[in-house]
Order: structure tokens, then sequence, then C-alpha cells
């Protein structure tokens, strides 16, 4: 069944993230009166054509909002030594406020490697082993940029999350596990799911608060979830009809309460969120 849909559940994540823009847009020419520049360089290794897809979204928002955009672009056999040397340089440069990598990178590059290299503080993707520790311990600073925007969105919409039932499904490093932390630190009782879960429509169902961040379509069916549930779907499945993300849209906003769509829900909400990283990363560098 996939009648007519309630426009009124949609969480509007782009419209979010445009308000989240134009906070940054301020706090930018507010820096450049007192002579900071903020400057992302994004480093892509390879032609992975999603990638570049994705870093070209990621300069457009730079330029929407003010902030300096510069392009690494590095060939698939570069070597991890290279890669390594020339983070360092970006590391040295006073100009560059934040380093993004672009994942994922060749079967030869430790990822981890990389992330271990950047300047803590120029860490605009949260992805640092230093700012994760700090998530952990409740002191969020920059944090990983997709679920930190889950929670905008969470306050945006008045979303209490304390005592709640939080089911996060998918437990990488940049989705699923800082999610977890996150709805922790705000007291939601959460419950973490993932290729090995047993029966994982036995916690889906039990959600008020369910993130799915997969990769999978459509893995989360209508009947795999409870009435009333506020729903935010990370994942990003290309095929020939479209994107589409990890949850049956269609038929899973009957009994939503909330739920955000794919495109125009969580993924605007990651770029408007790097954008503020690399301001706070400017700002505490002060370059
Ligand atoms: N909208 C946005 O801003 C962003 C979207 N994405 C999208 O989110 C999705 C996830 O990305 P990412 O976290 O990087 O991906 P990963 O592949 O790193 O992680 C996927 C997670 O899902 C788990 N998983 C895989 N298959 C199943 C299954 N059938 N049932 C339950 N759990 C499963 C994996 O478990 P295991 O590791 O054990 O296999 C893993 O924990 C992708 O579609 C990606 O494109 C990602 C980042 C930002
Ligand atoms: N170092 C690093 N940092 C990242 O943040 C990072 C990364 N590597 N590797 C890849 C993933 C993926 N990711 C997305 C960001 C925005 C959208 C997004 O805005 N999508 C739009 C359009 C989707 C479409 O139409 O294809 C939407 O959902 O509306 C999607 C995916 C960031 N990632
Ligand atoms: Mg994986």
């Amino acid at each position: 069944m996939s009648d007519a849909i309630d426009s009124s559940k949609i969480i509007d994540g782009k419209a979010v993230a445009q308000k989240v823009e134009a906070e940054v847009s301020k706090t930018v020419a507010a820096l450049k009166e007192k002579n900071i520049f903020p400057k992302l360089v994004t480093v892509l290794v390879g032609e992975d054509p999603a990638s570049q897809m994705y870093v070209r979204m990621k300069h457009k928002a730079c330029e929407r909002v003010g902030i300096l955009a510069e392009d690494c672009i590095l060939p698939a056999t570069i070597t991890e030594s290279e890669l390594l040397n020339k983070i360092q340089a970006l590391n040295a440069d006073k100009t560059v406020s934040s380093i993004l990598v672009q994942l994922p990178l060749p079967k030869h590059i430790s990822a981890q490697t990389i992330m271990n290299a950047i300047d803590p503080k120029k860490d605009a993707d949260g992805f640092h082993p230093f700012n994760m520790g700090n998530l952990l311990i409740n002191e969020e600073g920059l944090v990983p940029c997709t679920p930190k925007g889950i929670i905008r969105l969470l306050e945006e919409y008045k979303i209490d999350v304390q005592g709640k039932n939080a089911v996060v499904v998918g437990h990488s490093n940049v989705v699923g596990k800082p999610m977890a932390a996150m709805l922790l630190n705000r007291n939601a009782t959460v419950s973490v799911c993932h290729i090995f879960t047993k029966d994982l429509k036995s916690y889906t169902i039990e959600a008020d608060i369910l993130v799915i961040g997969v990769g999978v379509k459509h893995l989360i069916k209508e009947d795999m979830v409870k009435p009333g549930v506020v729903v935010f779907d990370v994942g990003i499945n290309q095929d020939s009809t479209g994107t589409h993300g990890d949850v049956d849209f269609a038929n899973v906003i009957h009994k939503a309460s909330l739920i955000t769509p794919v495109p125009g829900g969580v993924g605007p909400m990651t770029i408007a969120i790097l954008m503020s990283h690399v301001v706070k990363c400017a700002e505490t560098i002060g370059q």
C-alpha cells in the first residue's frame, strides 16, 4: 500500500540546511572583518565519479557561504607516504583552516592512518581519534557531520531524545557509531544493529527514533516500525531509477510521525554541518 503522502510528516532537511548555511554565512562575514578567511582543502584521490560529485557539492556549499575552497586532486596510484606528506604540508599551511580527505580511499592506503595524520584542529569531518574520543566522553567538538546533522534536525523539529528508544542500524565509524554516541550523550536508550544482528525487526519495531545508515535500498519496511516512529534515512543508493534511501519511504511514511526523504533529508544537512565545522576550525586556529 502506498497511497497519498502526508507532506507534513516529511522532515525538510534541505530547508534546515539552508538555515544552517545562513548562520554560517553570517559567522564567515564576521570572521572576515577580523581578517580571518576560512578555507577548506578537499583531497580527492582517484577518479571515482560519485566521490567527484560529493566533492563538487562541498565546493558549491563553500561558495554559497563565503568559505574559500581548494581542490587537491591526486592520482589513485599515489603511495600512502606521499599522501601523508601532502597532509603534513596542509597541516603546516597557516592559510588552511580545514582538511577533508574524501572517502573511500584506494585499497593500498589505510584510511585510518590518513585520518590520524590530519591536525585534529583542522578535522572538519570529525574523524580523527582525538575528536572521536572527545565525542565518547560527551565533549562534542568537531564530530562527524552526518550524525550531527541528524541531531540538529531533532532539535529543529523539537523531538525529545531523553528516555526514548533510539535504534541505529549500521555501525560504521562515520555514521552509526558516532550517532549512537550522540544519542547516548542525550540520554536515549540506544541499540546499535548491524549485519550480524539476529532478527533486526525485533529491534526496529521498538524504536521511537530510528536511524538507518547501511547502504541497502529499502531495507526498512512498513512492518518493521511502530506507529509514530521518527525516521532518519542516511542511505544513498543510486540505480537507474534514481537515488533511494535505506527505507521504503512510500510505505513507512504511513506509520511514521516524521521521516526524512532521500534525496533532500540527511544529505544536505551533512554538507551544511561541514560548513559550520570549517568555520569552527577557522575560529580555533585564528586563520
Ligand atoms: N546522507 C549522507 O550524508 C551520507 C550517506 N551515507 C550513506 O549511508 C550508507 C552507509 O554509509 P557508511 O556508514 O559509510 O557505510 P559502511 O559500509 O561503512 O557501513 C554500513 C553499515 O551497515 C551494516 N550493514 C550492512 N548490511 C546490513 C544489513 N543487511 N543489515 C543490517 N546492517 C547492515 C554494516 O555492518 P558490517 O560493517 O558489519 O558489514 C555497517 O555497520 C551508504 O548508503 C552511504 O552512501 C554515508 C555518509 C553520509
Ligand atoms: N571525508 C568524507 N566526508 C564525508 O562527509 C563523506 C565522504 N568522505 N565520503 C562519502 C560520504 C557521502 N557523503 C554525502 C554527503 C552529502 C550527500 C547529499 O547531500 N546528498 C543529496 C543528493 C543525493 C543525490 O541525489 O545523489 C541528498 O541526499 O539530498 C550525500 C552523501 C559524504 N561523505
Ligand atoms: Mg563496512
